[in-house]
């Protein structure tokens, strides 16, 4: 059966039907050659239409160790083509059979690239994938773009993993990636998980070294109402932020943020460190930014910038032990150039041990 994808600039794209219902969110692209198992399950993603611009989707199957949640959280797929027959040592189902399994909706042999050059053009905007396209009025759907949609991926229980470890990291989690997690265990830390809006009092009967504020979905702006807490959290522990906890401190600390025309997606995403001149790949994918002119009035400096576009991406601040980063340094997928922000972390929370009283 043929289905299409309905813009909200009232363009529309055909492709092949899979599926039992319609899907609507915001269509972006992702570039990565491989990951999408990771794309699909990021909770970062949540109920984002995801087109990807690799023309052979699914060559390796699903397997059970490269999830990044509990399942999938794009609200829709579209690729050019998808492998019928993977392959792979670990695999134990194809996508295909996955995406079914799940009620995920896709489209298959639909011109991504047609897609993608219109987004670029027009910049990432709300879509409806639908067998029935006459009936779609994509622009009714906006109101729900403006929905915070932390609370739906965020854990609902304070969970602590690998007890025995050293130090003590807390994750507030906005909608954590699995390999934020694995990466902080690798090193040897505790991980306690905390809700998304666990007030700072609550924390700190935790005791502990450090503070994580992971990624996850929407508009930072959404989440307004933390920023007290926040600034208060990375104002008392060493904290680094990775993604929407990036741009989060920015606000918390007097910074603004603003939406990229199209978001960066994908696994090659060229940074440059401005410590150390030194440019690597990195794996990335958000749609809002931290804005390098409201950086002036706050404590905050740009650590890192993207190459391609000039963005933000990493900011240090002048006198408390606070670092945080637009990339993904846990990759997954992608590059793993950056991993040793991980170390440098550990480094700062082993410096500044949680008695350490800061100004
Ligand atoms: N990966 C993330 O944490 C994404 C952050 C934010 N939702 C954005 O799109 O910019």
């Amino acid at each position: 059966m043929k289905g299409y994808v309905v813009l909200e600039s009232g363009e529309q794209f055909d492709g092949l039907w899979h599926g039992e219902k319609e899907a609507e969110g915001e269509i972006v692209f992702f570039t990565g050659m491989t990951g999408y198992q990771e794309v699909l399950s990021d909770p970062s993603f949540y109920g984002q239409i995801v087109v990807f611009t690799y023309p052979l989707i699914g060559n390796y199957g699903i397997n059970p160790f490269d999830f990044e949640s509990d399942g999938p959280k794009v609200s829709g797929v579209i690729v050019a083509e998808m492998e019928d027959n993977p392959s792979h040592c670990a695999m134990t189902s194809t996508l295909a059979a996955y995406l079914q399994q799940m009620n995920i909706p896709y489209l298959t042999g639909v011109d991504t690239r047609a897609i993608v050059k219109r987004i670029r053009k027009h910049g990432d905007m709300r879509a409806v994938m639908t067998t029935v396209p006459e009936s779609v009025s994509v622009r009714e759907t906006t109101a729900l773009a403006t929905k915070a949609v932390v609370p739906l991926v965020s854990t609902n229980v304070i969970k602590t993993v690998n007890e025995q470890g050293h130090p003590h990291i807390g994750i507030i989690d906005f909608g954590c990636k699995q390999a934020i997690i694995d990466s902080l265990v690798k090193g040897n830390a505790k991980v306690t998980i905390f809700p998304y809006d666990t007030a700072k009092a609550k924390m700190d009967t935790y005791h502990l070294d450090g503070m994580l504020l992971s990624n996850g979905p929407g508009n930072p702006k959404q989440l307004n109402e933390l920023l007290p807490n926040i600034k208060a959290m990375a104002s008392a522990y060493p904290t680094l932020g990775i993604c929407l906890g990036h741009q989060l401190l920015a606000l918390a600390f007097g910074g603004d943020t603003e939406k990229l025309v199209f978001g960066h997606r994908g696994a090659n995403q060229p940074v440059v460190d401005h410590q150390t001149g030194r440019v690597f790949m990195t794996a990335q994918n958000h749609s809002y930014v931290v804005k390098e002119s409201s950086l002036q009035t706050t404590a905050f400096s740009a650590s890192y910038q993207n190459v391609n576009d000039g963005s933000i991406e990493g900011l240090t601040h002048a006198t408390l032990p606070i670092r945080s980063i637009q990339f993904h340094p846990e990759a997954s997928p992608g590059p793993q150039d950056s991993v040793d922000i991980f170390a440098q972390f550990f480094a700062m929370v082993h410096s500044k041990g949680r008695d350490h009283q800061y100004a």
